[in-house]
Formats: C-alpha cells, sequence, structure tokens
C-alpha cells in the first residue's frame, strides 16, 4: 500500500503538488489521472524519494523511502525510461541494480526474459528504441520482485503488442495482490487496464475511486432506440412514464432506464426496434468533464470544418481516439471540476 498525506511540493512560486491525501491499495491496478501539468510526475519522483516534498509524506508499506535499505524489494518504479546508464549493456544495468540490493545475479536473466530482451542482453541501452528502452526500464522496476509497482507512462513508445503486453502484466501483477499504481495520457489504454482511479488537477485531489464510478458519476448513461415508428416509440415511451429526447439522426435517448425494460416494452406494444443499446460515456469523456476547470494548457479549438472532434482539440492529445464506446451526446454539463475549481475562489 502507498498512503499520502497531506503531500506538498513547492518550487518557488509554482504548487506543483498540493495537499494530496489518498492511499493506493494493492490488489487492483490504480490509474494516476490529470492533465498535462497536474503534478502526476513530481508525486511520483516524491513516493520514491527522488525529490523531497516540502510538506507532508509517502509510506510505502508503512516505511518512508529513504529509510529502506535495500528499497527494490519494496517498490519498483518506472519512471523516466532514458534514466539508464548508456555506456553499460542492459544485463550490467541490471546487474548493478541488482547488486546494490542484494538482489541475486541469476534475477537479471530472468527479468530480461520476463520483458523480452534476452537476445539484446550483452547490447547498451543506447542503441535501443522507445519502447525496447521501456522495456528495460520495467525489468528494472520488477528485478526486487517488490510488492508495489508505479509505472509513469509504461506504454510510451510500445508498439500494439507491447502496449497489450504491458496492460496483461500489469493486472497479473494486481491479480497476484501487489499494489500496481500506474499513469497514462492513452484513456483508452487506462479505461482497459485500472480498476481505480486517482485524478489530480493543479496538484490537487479531484478524485478517488473505482473507474466504472468515476465514468458514471462524470458522464451521461442513457438508452438509445431507433426505430422505424419515432412518433408512436415516443407515445409509448411517455405513457409508460419515460422521457424521450430526440437527437439529431433521429434516434431516440431515455435517460434513467434500463435498456431490458425498453426492450420488453416494445415487445408488448409490437414497436419495432432496429437499434436498442445502452451508451455509456467513454472515460475520456468522464475526465474531461471533470478537469474542464484544472486544465493548465488548453490546444485552441480548431477552425469549424476541420478534421477532429472537439474532444481531440480540448485534450491536447490529437493522437488519442475514444475508447470506442459510443460518447455522449450533448453539450457537457458543469464538470465537477469546475465546481471545485470556483469554489476555491481560483
Ligand atoms: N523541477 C521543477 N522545477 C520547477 N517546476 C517544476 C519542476 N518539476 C515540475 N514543475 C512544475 O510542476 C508542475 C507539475 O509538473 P509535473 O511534471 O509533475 O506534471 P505532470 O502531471 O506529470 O505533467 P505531464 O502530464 O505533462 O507529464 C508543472 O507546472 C511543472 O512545470
Amino acid at each position: 500500500m502507498i498512503e499520502l498525506r497531506e503531500l506538498t511540493k513547492r518550487y518557488g512560486e509554482k504548487t506543483a503538488v498540493d495537499g494530496l491525501t489518498f492511499s493506493v491499495r494493492p490488489g487492483v491496478v490504480t490509474g494516476f489521472l490529470g492533465p498535462n501539468g497536474a503534478g502526476k510526475s513530481t508525486t511520483m519522483r516524491l513516493m520514491i524519494g527522488l525529490d523531497s516534498p516540502t510538506h507532508g509524506d509517502v509510506r510505502i508499506d508503512g516505511e518512508h523511502y529513504d529509510r529502506m535499505r535495500e528499497p527494490l524489494h519494496s517498490i519498483g518504479a518506472l519512471l523516466e525510461a532514458k534514466g539508464v546508464h548508456g555506456g553499460r549493456t542492459a544485463y550490467n544495468h541490471l546487474l548493478c541494480m541488482a547488486q546494490s540490493n542484494g538482489i541475486p545475479e541469476r534475477r537479471v536473466g530472468e527479468v530480461l526474459e520476463m520483458v523480452g530482451l534476452q537476445d539484446v542482453a550483452r547490447k547498451r541501452p543506447k542503441g535501443f528504441s522507445l519502447g525496447m528502452g521501456q522495456r528495460l526500464g520495467i525489468a528494472g522496476a520488477l528485478l526486487g520482485d517488490p510488492r508495489i509497482l508505479m509505472f509513469d507512462e509504461p506504454v510510451n513508445g510500445l508498439d500494439p503488442e507491447g502496449i497489450h503486453w504491458i496492460r496483461t502484466l500489469m493486472q497479473h501483477l494486481a491479480r497476484e495482490g501487489r499494489t500496481v499504481f500506474v499513469s497514462s495520457h492513452l484513456m483508452s489504454e487506462m479505461a482497459q487496464t485500472a480498476q481505480h482511479l486517482i485524478v489530480i488537477g493543479q496538484g490537487r485531489l479531484l478524485a478517488d475511486t473505482s473507474m466504472n464510478q468515476f465514468i458514471a458519476e462524470n458522464s451521461r448513461t442513457y438508452v438509445r432506440l431507433r426505430t422505424p415508428e419515432p412518433e408512436r416509440a415516443r407515445d409509448v415511451l411517455l405513457e409508460a412514464g419515460h422521457r424521450p429526447v430526440t437527437a439529431e439522426d433521429g434516434s431516440l435517448e431515455v435517460e434513467g432506464a434500463r435498456a431490458a425494460t425498453l426492450g420488453e416494452l416494445a415487445a408488448e406494444r409490437r414497436l419495432v426496434l432496429h437499434e436498442l443499446s445502452e451508451q455509456r460515456a467513454s472515460l475520456e469523456e468522464a475526465f474531461m468533464r471533470l478537469t474542464a476547470g484544472s486544465v493548465e494548457y488548453h490546444a485552441h479549438d480548431l477552425p469549424e470544418g476541420s478534421a477532429g472532434g472537439p474532444g481531440e482539440a480540448a485534450s491536447g492529445e490529437p493522437g488519442e481516439a475514444a475508447s470506442g464506446e459510443p460518447g455522449a451526446a450533448g453539450a457537457p454539463a458543469p464538470a465537477w471540476g469546475e465546481n471545485w475549481r470556483k469554489g476555491q475562489g481560483r
């Protein structure tokens, strides 16, 4: 378990991390989200003593990182994949780490095999691709077989096979009862990997909740009906006490009802349906609503008629695709991130 208590870090006038209190529990993958500059990397650095807090503290299974004699046995971290001595071979890089933490040499071979780098073990990492560098960083994190693992943007530079591999690895590590804490900008990836979420904005805690609850609380869920008899369908739904809304494409949207209930109603009234589907917003949409008030670096909206959806422009992640789940229609409601911000008088 990782426990943060009022963790605060100031760099001169800038408060990068602002009174964060939360725990990261074992047995699940916990995702760490926040807009650019929210303080994620700083928080992670503070967790493993690479920086010292201005106020508050972090405990790793009850202990402070800087008091651990062989920290790799307790916590493994992938922070900056390039933090590797370019002149040593991959094998020797890991061997040095192992020796300084009392880890037997045979473990070096094991972790190289686990990450698929056994064939380049004697090569120097300076010639590695970004993806290979990430794999080497992950090998280092796994070296001490730690109970706690922390990954900052682990899928950066990995190809689809590599992304699938790291996702499966993280879920496997969590199922073994380990604490797995991971940050990522790829919402679709996070949605598939994490069961719990910590969201921060401008250094402050915005949410500490399960993935399902986070999406449900920060987005609209509704049932979409498509029928060749929309007028009659409206009447049937209104009679049954529902409040259908006609969408731009002519389909009907009903909030607060289950698809099964509406399907049974349609069958009873012999209403032909071409579509009956529960629509749940993607993690990306929920994230954007929540953090709308705390985004520091806004991309400018594209001129009308340009390619790309509104999510792309606002998120500052042009390459990032939505999760594939259909999004909620209509203008976004004020995010509670916005209210939070106003409440703080900022
Ligand atoms: N060493 C430092 N000196 C001064 N300011 C810093 C330092 N490290 C971070 N900051 C500032 O603290 C804030 C948080 O930065 P941090 O890198 O932790 O955010 P992040 O959430 O990881 O961002 P990103 O998603 O863009 O990587 C930023 O405004 C950053 O400029």
